[in-house]
């Protein structure tokens, strides 16, 4: 792809950049102040709740990209043989080196381990030597990749401890990462709720990337109760869900809660007092995990 770039006087940024995108090919304009960064640069917006000094710079840079060179030699020429562009002037035109956005985006998410055998690893990674539960899972629209801390925490904790546990609450399931994470360490039913439901689509999809099964639902899905129940959310909603997920608790039942800060633990400590006693059992880059059990 090839760049032309062009300084143009403010009435003529318009016009130009219409002609590019309609008239002559480009495939994308954009408009940058020919005078950032020296003095002769002005403020284009003026302070709240006054209008602006000046409707655009007085300069400006148009750069057009085109497919290749010989469109964008022909829009410059086309462009300069126009009786209404005086004050047109041709910067250059540069080579644009072809970026591969996909592997960029890609590369930004590696393998993460959550214990020496357990690994979230990205659908176009190797699975790392050593990892022996995998889960595949790829970054989408809901949270959830095991990169933050509260998920990482309570992953671990889903690991240390693995059984088959025969019901499970996932509150707030994002991605469907706690859901599928306590599926591959035993869980044999399992609600994942939460009230996106664009988290729901995702939790389903990558349980079926993962080939396990569960019941993704709005909150309205979570019935009866469960041995263990997770909820990875926020301090606020934790405490307003405390007599809910309290309710959706086994007598003998687990209670895991993340998206906590170290320093509201004892916020949530008094929420939850009525049903249980929380304690603090893991701690992450100044998030931590908090765990109860119902009597
Ligand atoms: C921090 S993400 C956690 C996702 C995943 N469970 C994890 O551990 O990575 C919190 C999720 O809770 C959901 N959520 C927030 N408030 C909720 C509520 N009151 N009831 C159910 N889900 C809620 C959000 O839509 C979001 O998907």
């Amino acid at each position: 792809m090839f760049e032309l770039a062009m300084t143009a006087p403010q009435a003529l940024v318009e016009p130009v950049s219409e002609a590019l995108m309609d008239e002559l090919e480009a495939l994308s304009v954009s408009v940058e102040d020919a005078d950032a960064d020296t003095e002769a640069e002005h403020a284009l917006f003026g302070e709240p709740g006054m209008p602006p000094p000046r409707a655009g710079w007085d300069r400006s840079v148009i750069k057009a990209l085109f497919a290749d060179e010989l469109l964008a030699q022909q829009a410059l020429t086309l462009l300069l043989a126009q009786d209404w562009t005086t004050g047109l002037h041709p910067q250059g035109l540069t080579e644009m080196a072809e970026q591969d956005w996909v592997r960029l985006t890609q590369s930004q998410f590696a393998p993460v381990p959550v214990t020496e055998q357990f690994w979230i690893v990205p659908t176009w990674h190797e699975v790392p030597a050593g990892a022996t539960r995998v889960m595949r899972l790829d970054p989408g629209l809901a949270f959830g990749t095991g990169t933050h801390p509260t998920t990482r925490m309570c992953l671990r904790w889903i690991a240390a401890h693995a059984q088959p546990w025969p019901r499970v609450l996932d509150y707030g399931c994002g991605s469907g990462i706690l859901a599928i994470g306590a599926a591959l360490h035993g869980a044999q039913v399992i609600d994942a709720v939460d009230i996106d439901p664009a988290a729901v689509e995702s939790s389903r999809a990558n349980a079926v990337a993962n080939g396990v099964a569960l019941n993704a639902g709005l909150p309205d899905a979570a019935q009866g109760v469960y041995p263990l129940v997770l909820a990875n959310i926020l301090a606020t909603p934790l405490k307003l869900l405390a007599p809910l997920l309290c309710a959706h608790l086994a007598p003998g039942g687990h209670l895991v809660l993340a998206g906590i800060l170290a320093r509201q633990a004892d916020e949530l400590r008094a929420a939850y007092a009525p049903w249980l006693a929380l304690e603090v059992s893991d701690e992450d880059d100044g998030w931590i995990l908090m765990t109860g059990q119902r009597a």
